[in-house]
This record gives structure tokens, C-alpha cells and sequence, in this order.
């Protein structure tokens, strides 16, 4: 059938001038053939139909991505290649000239910071990198693997889990593979298998190649090896010691989380060497390459906002972002219509920009983990200012006085207490809903809270209604920006008496 129209479709094509032949050079006639041909495919075979809905409906799921702001990966880097031990024979003698290139070297693993990222987003639970290759006969050298490069958003601390036989040295901020114990009957043993009478630990019974015991999780021997052993290192993954290995807050910013390893020597290190060559054992100890690193690393994102909205479920985060930016974040009278942080940028006249994050609402004992707190929470430490925002009109049945207070007291409970040491602004939104006199009561009562406590307000409260009438937005936008440029100068001040000291 295909056959039939495909002919029909060369006569069309020499009768309109085309050349003859399908398959000939000119592009014309392809690019015609080849359409045309598909399109009945796809009429007359489901399967390709099917291919395209599937990967429309992909597409669609892309627009609004999954938000992740943690993860875990594993990390290998590249082996490095063999070196060679070719010999090169000269002449019809005995003689042999060595010829062997070096193994490559392994590829690394990089981690970038790049601000055009939004989301931890890969997926891979265990990424590696290209392994050198080869050194060949004639002095040819391997090829240097390539490093793989992960791109993560800017606010990225990348924690490294240590290994049973591991330990972090705070000093030169490396990491240390401890060397195996050797005990008395010259039996090597790593740190991590102290665990006596397992007969999993050295199967082969060969003493040296002594691997931690395999800790099986869901019988009830391992309560019994846990207690067993006290001076037992070897822990599961989500217990063992962390150490932030670094913090990628700046775009650009890199850390190279687990280094390829070295190409091994070819015997071409021994050209032009007086005297004979080394027994050719020891050539090959050195020609063996070394493996890559391998790490387990926790990835965690805390964004870097110039303000982060701080308020309770339904007071109108989302809606004052969407007014005052380009973000389209989703708006619903039910509470935590928003589940991840999202941000947004403010601009002005002058070409400033604001990058606001609108953080999923707070709700009394955040600060203890309560309705996921600590998870929106940690996206507000690194924000130069908070802007409080309560619902003024009180439509769930609140009081915005007592939210503000119990705000307040969330980000005191927080972390080291110092959520509260930067700049802030206070918002009583939907003043639309409020009657003149109203409004009084709401502003007074509000102010009084904020003398109570340790907020750093600047100028007034301002009233607003983010979502309906859109009052008062231009002036919170002026004092955003103003706030925003006191807390920059604040830490500069702060940063050059730092210096100052040192
Ligand atoms: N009358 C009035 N309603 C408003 C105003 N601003 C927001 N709303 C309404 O309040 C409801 C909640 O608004 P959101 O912007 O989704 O609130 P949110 O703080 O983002 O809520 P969560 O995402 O659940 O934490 C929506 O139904 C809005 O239409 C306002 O100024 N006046
Ligand atoms: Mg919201």
C-alpha cells in the first residue's frame, strides 16, 4: 500500500519537475516524500497516534513542574583507563623498546549553581561519569573522561553522608578514608564490622577482603546487632554523620563532590631510561588505574529571595504575588491552596527587580514541623526581609491580631531564634472587606503587637487588598523596595566590622 503511494508520489514529484529517484540527493523531493508518507502512517497505524498523544500529554505535565527542594544521589566519578604495557619489538633482536601510553583519567562530578534553574529536577538516583579510556601500543594515551556537570538552582547546600569508613576533617574540610584495622592475628578488618560471629562479614575466609556486614532492615536481627556491639561505626544511611561539604549561593559557584580517578602508567615512562626495564610485575602495579570517588550526598535548596511572604493559609500570599508580578500562582479560598514555594519578581520603573517567595501558609506549631513548617520555613532563612501578611477582614473565622502574634512567635521558635533579626514589613490585606472604623481597630491592634515584639518594621502598617480592589499595592511596592535596599546596606555594614575584626 505505502509502496503504491510512495510511486504515485515519484510520478507527482518528476511530473512537478522533481528529480526522479526517492532517495536522491535533492532536498526537496525528500523532504516531500517523507511528510507526505508519515502523515499516512499515522491514518492508518494506531500505534504512531498513540506515540504522539503520549507524548502530548507529557508535554502538558512539563509546563507546571514538579517543585523539589530536596534529594538524595549518589555520585561516582570516572575510573581512569589502563595504562598500556605494550613492548615495541626493534629489529630482529631481543630488544624490546617500551611503546605504552597512559590510561585516561576519570571525569568528575561537578555541581553548578545556575540561576536559570527553578527545582532539584533530576531524577537519577545514581549519577557517574566517563571513565578514561585506554592506553594503547605506540604511546598512544588514553582519553580524559568527561566530567559530568549537575545543574542546580542557586541556594543549594550539598551535605555529603560519611561512609562507614569515613571521617570528615573540619580542618582541611576533606573528607578521610580511614585505613582498615589490622588486630593482633594480622587479620585486616574495616572499621565498620565489628559485629562478631556474622558469618556474612568474610565468607571467603580469606581475611582481606573483610566488607561491612549487610544490615538486613526488616528482620529482628538487626535490633540484635545493634545492641550487640557498642562500639559499632557502621550505621544506616539516614543515621550516619552529615557535613555540609558546600553551599552553592551565588550563580556559578561549583564544587566538585566526587573526583575521577588517575589513569595508570604505560611503559612509555621508561623510554630513553638507561639500564634495564623494572620486572614487568611491578610495571603492571603501576599501569592499573584508579577507581573513581563515590559519594552519598543529601542536596537541600533554600532560596535566595529578597523578601519571603510569611502568612497563614488564605491571607492572600499568592494573590499579592500575582498582582505585583508576572507570577501566575494558583488562588483558591481554601486553605494551602499553594504547596511549594514559588517566586516571583517585582519590577520597577527603573529596571530594579524584587524576587519575591510566596512560601505555603504558616500555621500555629510550624516551628515544631506542624502542617510541613519545616520544610516552608527553611526557604525563609535566606530572605534579606519578611513581609507578615494577615487577613484583615478575618474570613476564616481568624482574628489578624492573634495571627500576627502567633506568626511572630513561629519564627522566634525556629531554628537559632534569628528569623527575626532582618527587616520587615506587616500587610493587612482584603481592606476591601472592612468598614473605615473597622480598619482603625485592625491597624491599632496590629501595631501593638508589633511594638510587643522583635519585629524590625519599617515605616507603617500598610492596608491593601491584593486581590479585589488592588489599594494600596504602589505603596507597599515603594516600601519592598526600600526595605530591601536597607537590609543591603545593613549587611554590608555588618560584613565590613566582621572584617574590621579580623
Ligand atoms: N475580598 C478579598 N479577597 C481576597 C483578597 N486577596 C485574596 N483574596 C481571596 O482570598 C483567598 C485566598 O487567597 P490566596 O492568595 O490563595 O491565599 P494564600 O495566602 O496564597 O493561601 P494559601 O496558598 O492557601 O496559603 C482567595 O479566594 C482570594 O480570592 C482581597 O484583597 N480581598
Ligand atoms: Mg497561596
Amino acid at each position: 500500500m505505502f509502496h503504491h503511494l510512495r510511486r504515485s508520489l515519484h510520478y507527482a514529484a518528476s511530473s512537478s519537475g522533481f528529480p526522479k529517484r526517492i532517495g536522491d540527493s535533492f532536498a526537496p523531493h525528500k523532504i516531500c516524500t517523507r511528510t507526505v508518507t508519515l502523515d499516512v502512517h499515522m491514518n492508518y497505524m494506531g500505534r504512531d497516534k498513540k506515540k504522539q498523544h503520549k507524548k502530548e500529554r507529557r508535554d502538558s505535565g512539563r509546563a507546571s513542574y514538579r517543585f523539589v527542594d530536596r534529594t538524595r544521589v549518589r555520585v561516582s566519578g570516572g575510573s581512569g583507563g589502563n595504562g598500556s604495557l605494550s613492548l615495541e619489538r626493534i629489529g630482529r633482536k631481543h630488544k624490546r623498546r617500551p611503546d605504552g601510553g597512559h590510561g585516561g583519567n576519570g571525569g568528575s562530578i561537578v555541581i553548578v549553581a545556575d540561576e536559570h534553574e527553578q527545582t532539584l529536577r533530576w531524577t537519577k538516583p545514581h549519577v557517574t561519569a566517563d571513565a578514561g579510556s585506554h592506553g594503547g601500543s605506540v604511546n598512544k594515551n588514553g582519553r580524559n573522561g568527561k566530567n559530568t556537570v549537575l545543574r542546580v538552582p542557586c541556594g543549594v547546600v550539598i551535605r555529603r553522608v560519611l561512609d562507614y569508613d569515613e571521617e570528615w576533617d573540619a580542618q582541611n574540610k576533606t573528607v578521610i578514608k580511614l585505613e582498615p584495622e589490622v588486630d593482633d592475628g594480622g587479620d585486616v578488618k574495616y572499621l565498620g564490622s565489628p559485629v562478631e560471629g556474622n558469618d556474612e562479614i568474610d565468607d571467603d575466609d580469606d581475611g582481606d577482603k573483610l566488607k561491612p556486614p549487610k544490615l538486613n532492615f526488616e528482620n529482628d536481627e538487626y535490633d540484635d546487632i545493634m545492641d550487640g556491639s557498642e562500639n559499632m561505626t557502621f550505621v544506616p544511611w539516614g543515621e550516619r554523620e552529615k557535613v555540609d561539604i558546600a553551599d552553592l549561593d551565588t550563580h556559578g559557584s561549583y564544587a566538585v563532590v566526587a573526583k575521577g580517578g588517575r589513569g595508570g602508567t604505560g611503559t612509555s615512562i621508561y623510554t630513553g631510561r638507561q639500564g634495564r626495564l623494572p620486572p614487568m610485575e611491578d610495571i603492571a602495579v603501576h599501569a592499573k588505574p584508579q577507581a573513581g570517588e563515590t559519594a552519598f550526598l543529601e542536596l537541600e535548596l533554600k532560596l535566595i529571595a529578597d523578601i519571603g511572604l510569611v502568612g497563614f493559609p488564605n491571607a492572600g500570599k499568592s494573590s499579592l504575588l500575582a498582582a505585583t508580578s508576572r507570577a501566575t500562582p494558583h488562588i483558591a479560598p481554601y486553605p494551602f491552596t499553594t504547596l511549594n514555594p514559588l517566586v516571583g519578581y517585582v519590577e520597577y520603573s527603573d529596571g530594579t527587580r524584587l524576587c519575591v517567595a510566596d512560601v505555603p501558609g504558616l500555621i500555629q506549631g510550624a516551628s515544631e514541623g506542624r502542617g510541613k513548617g519545616h520544610d516552608f520555613l527553611r526557604h525563609l532563612e535566606r530572605t534579606k526581609a519578611l513581609l507578615f501578611i494577615v487577613d484583615a477582614a478575618g474570613m476564616d473565622g481568624r482574628d489578624p491580631v492573634d495571627d500576627l502574634e502567633i506568626l511572630v512567635d513561629e519564627l522566634q521558635a525556629y531554628g537559632d531564634g534569628d528569623m527575626l533579626n532582618r527587616r520587615a514589613l506587616v500587610v493587612a490585606n482584603k481592606m476591601d472587606l472592612l468598614e473605615e472604623h473597622d480598619r482603625e481597630d485592625v491597624m491599632d491592634g496590629l501595631m501593638s503587637v508589633v511594638t510587643e515584639s522583635g519585629i524590625q518594621m519599617e515605616g507603617d502598617i500598610i492596608g491593601i487588598s491584593a486581590g479585589v480592589t488592588g489599594e494600596g499595592l504602589g505603596l507597599l511596592t515603594n516600601y519592598m523596595r526600600k526595605v530591601v535596599q536597607l537590609s543591603e546596606a545593613d549587611n554590608e555594614e555588618r560584613d565590613e566590622s566582621s572584617a574590621s575584626i579580623l
